[in-house]
């Protein structure tokens, strides 16, 4: 490591969130060096560093990479994230995200890692009852929860072999680089905010609202949703702290304002001066119906707050990505 720039291992990140952050790591002197099975990401969105093609569930292409590289800290976010199919096909959430997690963290203490900056997620949470902060109990609704909150667990036991980790408890993330140059891209699409402006631009027939008898005040889900960009400033602000040696953090991530579907749904037609095609379906399973957080302790220990984060500019950014034509793969 030279004058405080780190080489980070970065898994997923050929995906949404993962491509943001190695921008952003780049952009602070950094050097982020993907890895990536591309299960869902894309090889257009590995621009700002090298990459390492493999899969975590394979023990020996994790410690591979660790060798060649010799990453002073790794960001986490590879992981299946789909809430819906992991109501369906659960088995793929616990090997993948569990076991794949676990490989991890062995070639990390086998190499003598000790940095960490984990993607968790609000879904740890389950049902809100009253203020969202970080000591909230964690009785998560859905496999993809369960999934990501042993991660969790495993983390903090694994402190005894010499890993610090940050992790972050995100709220819904959205919106795109303002700069356009990559973006969220999921085949199959299940955000709301991608399939919204889908719909509106006609590339879907329409908006399917999932379930409006929730106990909301319209009905319909509330959901925090942070700007990706914001969320990436988040990373590299927790990977200085552990180089700092500030050691191990749990933070939420998000604005404190809570959006309906309804509500994104008009900020969108807004946004984009066009009418949105929009019919209302059953519940999803696994759905909960409000989580929304403060990003209070967040700022307090990092001295993070979102800077992007209106729901007019997340929508604004998506949008412009999409009309570059988003990745063609
Ligand atoms: N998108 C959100 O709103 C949100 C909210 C909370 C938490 N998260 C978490 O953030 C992280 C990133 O989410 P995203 O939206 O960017 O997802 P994504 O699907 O776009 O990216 C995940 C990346 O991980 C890779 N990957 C998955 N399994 C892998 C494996 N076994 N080996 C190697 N690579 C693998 C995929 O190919 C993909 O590039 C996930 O851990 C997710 O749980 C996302
Ligand atoms: O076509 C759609 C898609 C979504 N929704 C609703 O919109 C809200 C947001 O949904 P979505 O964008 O799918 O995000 P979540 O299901 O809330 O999950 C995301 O946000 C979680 C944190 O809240 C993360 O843990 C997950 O990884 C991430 O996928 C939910 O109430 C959905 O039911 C619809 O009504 N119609």
């Amino acid at each position: 490591m030279t004058k405080g720039c780190a080489t980070v291992l970065v898994t997923g990140g050929a995906g949404y969130i993962g491509a943001h952050a190695c921008k952003l790591l780049k952009e602070a002197g950094h050097r982020p060096v993907v890895f990536d099975n591309f299960r869902t990401g894309w090889r257009e969105a590995v621009r700002f560093g090298p990459l390492t093609e493999g899969d975590l569930l394979d023990p020996a292409a994790v410690r591979s990479a660790f060798d060649r590289f010799r990453p002073d800290a790794v960001m986490h976010f590879a992981a299946l994230s789909d809430v819906g199919e992991s109501m369906e096909r659960p088995e793929l959430y616990w090997r993948n995200n569990v076991v794949g997690s676990m490989n991890l963290l062995d070639a990390m203490t086998a190499t003598g890692v000790g940095r960490l900056v984990f993607s968790s997620t609000c879904a740890t949470y389950g049902e809100a009852r009253g203020e969202l902060t970080e000591s909230h109990p964690q009785n998560p609704i859905n496999a993809y929860g369960r999934s990501k909150l042993a991660v969790e667990r495993m983390i903090g036991d694994y402190a005894a072999l010499g890993i610090e980790t940050v992790s972050f408890r995100y709220f819904n993330v959205a919106g795109a680089d303002p700069a356009a140059e990559i973006g969220e891209h999921h085949e199959p699409e299940t955000h709301l905010v991608p399939l919204l402006l889908d719909a509106i631009a006609g590339d879907r027939p329409e908006i399917v609202i999932n379930g409006d008898d929730y106990e909301t005040p319209d009905g319909t889900c509330i959901r925090d949703y942070l700007h990706v960009t914001d969320l990436a400033g988040a990373h590299v602000l927790g990977l200085r702290h552990l180089l700092d040696g500030g050691g191990s953090l749990t933070l939420n991530l998000g604005t404190g304002r809570g959006f309906s579907v309804r509500e994104v749904i008009e900020a969108a037609e807004r946004t984009t001066g066009r009418t949105a095609p929009v019919r209302v379906g059953p519940r999803r399973p696994g759905d909960t119906p409000r989580l929304v957080c403060s990003g209070a302790a967040a700022h307090a220990a990092l001295g993070w707050r979102p800077v992007r984060s209106t729901m007019t500019e997340m929508i604004a950014d998506a949008w412009a990505w999409r009309a570059t034509g988003r990745f063609n793969a």
